[in-house]
C-alpha cells in the first residue's frame, strides 16, 4: 500500500477548498455591474502523501475524473522553468501563462490517459497541465516524491467553481510543502492571513489559466477567501474582486437541473436581446445592478452577520433573490427545468429561489426562510428527486481554504484517527467523503483550520 511508503519526516496532510454560487448579478456582470458570489459547503479535498527519498515520482490521483498518472520527477522540464529570466518565486505575482513554459509541459501533460476517448483525455490533459505548471513553478528538482489524491463533492462543469476549488487546493498544498505558509491559527495577525490567502489565490489563478484559458478570477478568489466576494468588470481594465468578510453562514438548498448549459450561449442570448431591444434590456440590467447594490448595502451594514442582524434582514435578502430571478427570466436565460424547480419550491413556501450562474440549465438556489419544517423540506426533496433533479443541502458563506495537518482527526474521547488513503479513495460518493473527512460535518472533530480574511 502506498501509504506505508510515506516519509516519516513529512506527515500526510489534507487541504480543502469550497465551490461557489453566484447569489446576485449574473449576466449584468458582463455589462460592468457588480455581482456577488458566495462560497458553499460543497468542497474539494486533496490528500498529500510524501514518499520515501528513494521514490523519485509524483503521482496525480484525481479519482472523480479517473485520472491516475505518475511522472518521474527527474524527467520533468526543470531547466526551462529554472532559467533566471523565467524563474518564479512563491511571492511572484503571475497573471499570465508563459508560452515557452506551456510548450515545455505539453509532452508531459499529453502523456496522460493515452487509451481514453479524446473528450475525456482533454479533461485529464487540462488538469495535468494545471498541476505541472504549478508544481514546476513552486517546487524544485530536489523535491521528494508525492502522491496527490483528490476527491470533490462539487459537481463538475455545473458552474459551481469545481476547477477553481481544485486549483486552490493544489496551490495551497504546494505552498505548504515548500513551507511558505504559516498558520492558519486564531492568533494570526490579519495582515499575515490576508497575504497568505492572496498568495494561495494568485497561484490558484495560474492553475485556472491552464484549465480555462480566460478565467475571470471570481471563482478562485471566493474559493480561497470563503464567505463571499463582490466582482465587477471595469471595461478594458482588470476586474475588481473584493472579499465580503462579514457574510454569515446561511442554509441553502442547491438544486441541479442536470441539464447541460453553455455560459457562452446564454451570454450571447442576452447580447442578442440587447441588440434588438436596447432600452428595455438596459433597464433590466440596471434593475439587476440596483438590486445587487441593495444586497451589498445590506451585507456590509453593521451587525449583518450577527444572529439578530440575520433575522432582521433575511426577508430583505430573500426578496432580492426572488426579484433577481424574475429579471433573469425576462432576459430569457431561464429554462423550463429551472422554472419547474421554482414552482415546486414556491408551493412549499420554504424559501426564495433563483437560477444561479449562466442559466439555460445548470443550478437553482433556494435560501431557506427561518423555521422551515424539516418534514416539508424532506417532502420537497423527494418530489424534486422523483423528477430527476439532484439536490444538495448546503451552506452559503462557507469557510475558504483550510488545512488538516497532519491528516489525523482527534475525536473527543475516541483518540486519534489517521485518514487512510485507501479509505479516502474509496469513500462512497459525496456523503462518504464528507463522513470521512468532511469540513463542518462532524463539528466535534478537531483539526481543520482555515485562513480567514478579517480585513
Ligand atoms: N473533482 C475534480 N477532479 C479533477 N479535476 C477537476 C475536478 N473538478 C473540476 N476539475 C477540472 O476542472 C474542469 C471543469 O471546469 P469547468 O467546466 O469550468 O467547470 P466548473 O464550472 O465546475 O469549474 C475539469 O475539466 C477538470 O479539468
Ligand atoms: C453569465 C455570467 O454573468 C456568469 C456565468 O456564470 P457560470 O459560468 O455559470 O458560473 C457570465 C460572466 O459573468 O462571465
Amino acid at each position: 500500500m502506498e501509504r506505508k511508503s510515506s516519509s516519516p519526516m513529512a506527515p500526510t496532510f489534507m487541504v480543502s477548498a469550497p465551490g461557489k454560487v453566484i447569489v446576485f448579478g449574473e449576466h449584468a456582470a458582463v455589462y460592468d455591474k457588480p455581482a456577488i458570489a458566495a462560497a458553499i459547503s460543497l468542497r474539494s479535498y486533496l490528500l498529500v502523501t510524501t514518499l520515501s527519498k528513494s521514490q523519485r515520482t509524483v503521482k496525480l490521483n484525481f479519482r472523480d475524473i479517473g485520472l491516475d498518472h505518475t511522472w518521474k520527477i527527474d524527467t520533468l522540464p526543470w531547466d526551462v522553468f529554472q532559467q533566471p529570466i523565467k524563474k518564479k518565486f512563491y511571492y511572484s505575482l503571475v497573471d499570465s501563462l508563459d508560452p515557452e513554459l506551456l510548450e515545455a509541459i505539453k509532452p508531459h501533460a499529453e502523456a496522460v490517459s493515452k487509451d481514453l476517448p479524446e473528450k475525456q483525455r482533454k479533461i485529464h490533459i487540462r488538469s495535468a497541465t494545471a498541476f505541472l505548471y504549478l508544481f514546476l513553478s513552486l517546487s524544485s528538482p530536489e523535491s521528494p516524491g508525492f502522491i496527490y489524491t483528490l476527491r470533490s463533492t462539487i459537481p463538475i462543469g455545473a458552474g459551481l467553481g469545481s476547477s477553481a476549488s481544485v486549483c486552490v487546493c493544489l496551490s495551497a498544498a504546494l505552498l505548504l510543502q515548500i513551507r511558505t505558509l504559516a498558520g492558519p491559527h486564531p492568533d494570526q495577525p490579519p495582515e499575515e492571513a490576508e497575504t497568505q490567502i492572496e498568495r494561495i489565490n494568485r497561484w490558484a489563478f495560474v492553475g485556472e489559466l491552464c484549465t480555462h484559458g480566460d478565467p475571470s478570477g471570481i471563482d478562485n478568489t471566493v474559493s480561497a477567501s470563503g464567505k463571499a466576494v463582490v466582482y465587477q468588470r471595469n471595461g478594458a481594465n482588470a476586474p475588481t474582486v473584493t472579499p465580503l468578510t462579514k457574510f454569515p453562514k446561511l442554509p441553502l438548498l442547491l438544486i441541479d437541473t442536470q441539464h447541460a448549459r453553455s455560459t457562452a450561449t446564454q451570454v450571447d442570448k442576452v447580447r442578442g436581446l440587447r441588440a434588438n431591444h436596447e432600452q428595455l434590456t438596459e433597464s433590466i440590467l440596471n434593475g439587476i445592478g440596483q438590486l445587487t447594490a441593495s444586497a451589498l448595502k445590506l451585507i456590509t451594514s453593521p451587525g449583518f452577520d450577527s444572529r439578530d442582524g440575520i433575522s432582521r434582514t433575511l426577508d430583505h435578502l430573500g426578496t432580492l433573490i426572488r426579484v433577481n430571478h424574475g429579471f433573469l427570466v425576462s432576459l430569457g436565460v431561464s429554462h423550463p427545468r429551472l422554472e419547474r424547480i421554482r414552482e415546486l419550491v414556491d408551493y412549499t413556501d420554504i424559501g426564495w429561489t433563483k437560477l444561479t450562474g449562466a442559466g439555460g440549465g445548470g443550478c437553482a438556489i433556494t435560501l431557506f426562510k427561518p423555521d422551515v419544517r424539516e418534514e416539508t423540506v424532506q417532502e420537497l426533496e423527494r418530489d424534486l428527486a422523483a423528477e430527476g433533479f439532484r439536490i444538495y443541502e448546503t451552506v452559503l458563506g462557507a469557510d475558504g481554504v483550510g488545512v488538516l495537518w497532519p491528516a489525523v482527526f482527534r475525536t473527543e474521547g475516541e483518540g486519534s484517527e489517521e485518514i487512510d488513503q485507501e479509505k479516502f479513495e474509496n469513500a462512497p460518493g459525496a456523503k462518504g467523503i464528507e463522513e470521512l473527512v468532511g469540513v463542518g460535518v462532524h463539528e466535534n472533530r478537531e483539526g481543520w483550520k482555515f485562513w480567514t480574511r478579517y480585513i
